[in-house]
């Protein structure tokens, strides 16, 4: 459903009614709650939906090419299905092409940010954030891996604490397709555990 459907006027109407439901079926709220969490709430899911949106500084390789990484991203998302928090890291590894694009490195970190701030699957997030460096540096070879806890698996259901989902995602350009296993071997061992 679009903004035009369903106005920002309506979802803070929506949340308003939420924790006024809440209240009413568990008591939950006092006064200063019940008049501003909703407002809290909307904030949040602004400033969520605005952060991201960045210039994506790139630089021409001049040296040999060879496999950069960035490990260790620290992510905050939310699944979709539950609406509580992913936290994690996300590791990068890409292979430029010859004279071909490299990434300010802090750019890795803004590319997460901006995919990770909304709800999602952790999949999909994964492979989005290899889509969008894949078409921001065109390089030879770009991996992903995610590993995320979920606060839906912790604080609810199967109540597990130590958990950590591991995916991973990767997009090559077909001129390396047959390198593709030995640079993803590279890519692993350079990131770690
Ligand atoms: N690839 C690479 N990038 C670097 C290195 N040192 C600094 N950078 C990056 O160079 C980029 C410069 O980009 P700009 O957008 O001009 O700088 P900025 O506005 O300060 O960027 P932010 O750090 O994202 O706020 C940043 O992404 C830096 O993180 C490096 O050794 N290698």
């Amino acid at each position: 459903m679009s903004e035009t459907e369903y106005g920002e006027d309506e979802l803070r109407d929506s949340i308003k009614r939420l924790i006024y439901n809440l209240h009413e079926k568990y008591g939950w709220f006092n006064d200063e709650e019940l008049e501003n969490t909703p407002r809290r709430i909307d904030s949040f899911f602004r400033e969520w939906r605005q952060s991201g949106d960045f210039n994506f500084t790139k630089f021409r390789l001049e040296g040999k090419e060879s496999m950069v990484i960035l490990k260790d991203i620290t992510f905050y998302s939310m699944c979709s299905h539950h609406l509580l928090p992913i936290e994690g890291t996300v590791s990068i590894a890409y292979l430029p092409k010859p004279a071909g694009y490299i990434a300010g490195v802090s750019k890795l970190v803004r590319s997460v940010n901006k995919i990770a701030s909304k709800p999602q699957l952790q999949e999909n997030m994964t492979s989005e954030i290899v889509d969008f460096l894949y078409n921001n540096l065109d390089p030879l070879f770009v991996m992903v891996i995610v590993k995320g806890k979920h606060m839906c698996m912790m604080m609810r259901g199967v109540k597990q604490e130590n958990a950590v989902m591991v995916t991973s995602s990767l997009k090559y350009n077909p001129s390396v397709k047959k390198a593709v296993r030995s640079l993803k071997a590279e890519a692993m061992k350079m990131i770690g555990d």
